[in-house]
């Protein structure tokens, strides 16, 4: 049974990868994860310099997932690429996310990542905040445009997105003929958490994290349609990318089901955060039933083969 997938062209041992943002923040973590059965690992979004990130509590399991307002805490971009010059290719790939709180930063940093050439993969984190007051750089079409036309411009190879949910057909195309017009972008990564959501605690009638007033992104079971929904979106509308699926995976058959839907790699956060990297040695065998009580030998057989009715 061949749990292998290839991804621009490299063979993984695993569909699985951890979400950017958990388990992943310090070397210890990334340590761990590059022992673990993931078949790639991503570091956590950085800035140009290190961050607290918000006052705690600022991560809180839910019934179905978890809320988090971190606020980008990080090490800062230069100990990711210490991190990145010492990671071990042959073992699995490296993906180096970045998250610059201006398009200034976001260049620099860019601009150190190709001169270190570094065969880490650059997956840009556009939830990342934009002028104040107004909306991410994702759901601000125009600034995507810009922000991708820039990054494009200084960065030499190939990159991906991180993209935060849509939840309107047409937002699907308009993003689409956006990104489908960067080449460059040889991969998307469908969904970041589902932001400012709310939950309470009804013995103490108070929110559950300190930032933001307890509004916070949404993770782990609730988001599994969303996540779904936004891998078959772009999956359809952009052919010569590939999609690497992230949101409410738990299961082996929340795994299969993102590789229907069109995902190439499987991304785990809320999980991930709550059972620790072993979680992926549970998740390749749970897969490896999956495909062998529907007799698929391997994932090429049924990935993107999402029927309708
Ligand atoms: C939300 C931002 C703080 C702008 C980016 C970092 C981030 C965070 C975070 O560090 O709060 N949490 C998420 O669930 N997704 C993210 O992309």
């Amino acid at each position: 049974l061949d749990l292998s997938t290839f991804f621009l062209g490299r063979p993984l041992t695993a569909p699985l990868m951890n979400a950017s943002g958990v388990w992943c923040n310090v070397n210890s973590q990334l340590h761990a994860l590059a022992e673990s059965e993931a078949g790639a690992m991503v570091t956590k979004s950085c800035t140009l310099l290190r961050r607290d990130g918000n006052p705690e509590p600022r991560y809180h399991t839910l019934t179905m997932g978890s809320i988090n307002s971190m606020g980008l805490p990080n090490e800062g971009h230069q100990y990711y690429l210490d991190y990145a010059e010492r990671h071990d290719y042959e073992n699995k790939p490296l993906f180096f996310s970045v998250a610059g709180l201006t398009l200034d930063d976001n260049l620099t940093i860019v601009a150190q990542i190709q001169d270190a050439y570094t065969p880490a993969l650059l997956e840009l984190n556009l939830s990342c905040p934009n002028v104040p007051g107004k909306a991410q750089i994702a759901y601000d079409f125009d600034a995507l445009d810009v922000v991708l036309a820039e990054i494009s411009s200084a960065y030499s190879r190939p990159f991906g997105v991180k993209l935060p949910p849509y939840f309107d057909i047409a937002h699907f195309d308009e993003v689409a003929d956006i990104l489908n017009r960067y080449e460059k972008v040889n991969f998307i990564t469908c969904i970041n958490s589902i932001g400012n959501g709310l939950m309470i605690d009804m013995e103490s009638e108070t929110v559950l994290i300190k930032p933001k007033q307890g509004f916070g992104g949404i993770g782990g079971e609730y988001v599994l349609p969303t996540a779904l929904a936004n891998v078959n979106a772009f999956y359809q509308r952009c052919p010569k990318k590939s999609i690497i699926g992230c949101g409410g995976v738990n299961t082996g058959e929340h795994v299969f089901m993102h590789l229907l839907a069109g995902a190439s790699i499987v991304q785990i956060g809320t999980a991930l955060y709550e059972q620790g990297p072993e979680i992926f040695e549970r998740l390749k065998a749970e897969l490896a039933l999956i495909m062998q009580e529907k007799g698929y030998k391997t994932i090429r057989e049924f990935q993107g083969k999402l029927k309708t009715l």
